[in-house]
């Protein structure tokens, strides 16, 4: 027996196109009522080329590191340390919903957001949802599909139960969350954090 080929990947193909979520509840999500999307444009009809779909371990591959990394530091993360993040969302199913543009033409992830969603006691026992993470590649932005990855997670949330969705951002965002339906609460419109 030879040795082993250190260059394979860690993941088989399967693995690797293994979406972290079941991509069935994005056919499930309700468009009907959203205004702000011109020509029509849902996550079932993204446009051109474009695919909107759950992460998987193959966009490894496909940018979506360099594209969050157009977000904020980004850190070394080798693809072992990737995969086994990826694993570790996959394993609580119902609390992340890692959701990706993909240029199907190009073979690259060209926006990516994030629905976290927390558990509580609160309320009956009910779900709160963070909009996290979101950004477009810088040379796809002005297309609207900014829009349509906050407004697909804002569905999603809703599809999956959340009571609320909610989000920090800078000052300077706010009319674009504003065009999206977020609204600041009267008297609370302050997020206080503490950084480790
Ligand atoms: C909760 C969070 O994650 S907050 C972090 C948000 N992400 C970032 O700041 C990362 C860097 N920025 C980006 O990736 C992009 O600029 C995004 C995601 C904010 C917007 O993506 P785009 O694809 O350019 O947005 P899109 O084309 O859908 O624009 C929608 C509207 O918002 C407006 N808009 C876009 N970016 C901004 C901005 N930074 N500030 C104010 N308005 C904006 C656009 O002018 C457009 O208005 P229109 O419909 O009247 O033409």
């Amino acid at each position: 027996m030879g040795a082993p080929d250190l260059l394979l990947p860690s993941v088989g193909p399967e693995d690797a196109e293994k979406p972290l979520y079941d991509p069935e509840i994005l056919t499930r999500l309700d468009w009907s009522e959203v205004t702000h999307m011109k020509g029509d444009v849902t996550s079932a009809r993204p446009g051109d080329g474009l695919c909107v779909r759950p992460l998987c371990k193959a966009d490894y591959d496909k940018g979506f590191l360099q594209l969050l990394g157009q977000l904020t530091k980004l850190g070394d993360i080798s693809r072992e340390k990737f995969n086994e993040r990826f694993d570790a969302m996959r394993s609580c199913p119902g609390h992340y919903y890692v959701t990706v543009i993909e240029d199907t033409l190009l073979g690259q992830i060209v926006g990516s957001a994030t629905l976290a969603c927390e558990l509580k006691f609160i309320r009956g026992c009910a779900k709160r949802g963070r909009l996290e993470d979101v950004v477009v590649n810088n040379e796809y932005r002005g297309k609207q599909l900014g829009k349509l990855i906050v407004t697909t997670i804002t569905l999603l949330a809703k599809e999956v139960g959340c009571y609320k969705l909610g989000l920090d951002c800078k000052d300077e965002m706010k009319p674009f969350y504003g065009s999206l339906g977020y609204t600041s609460e009267k008297g609370n419109d302050n997020t206080m954090i503490i950084r480790f």
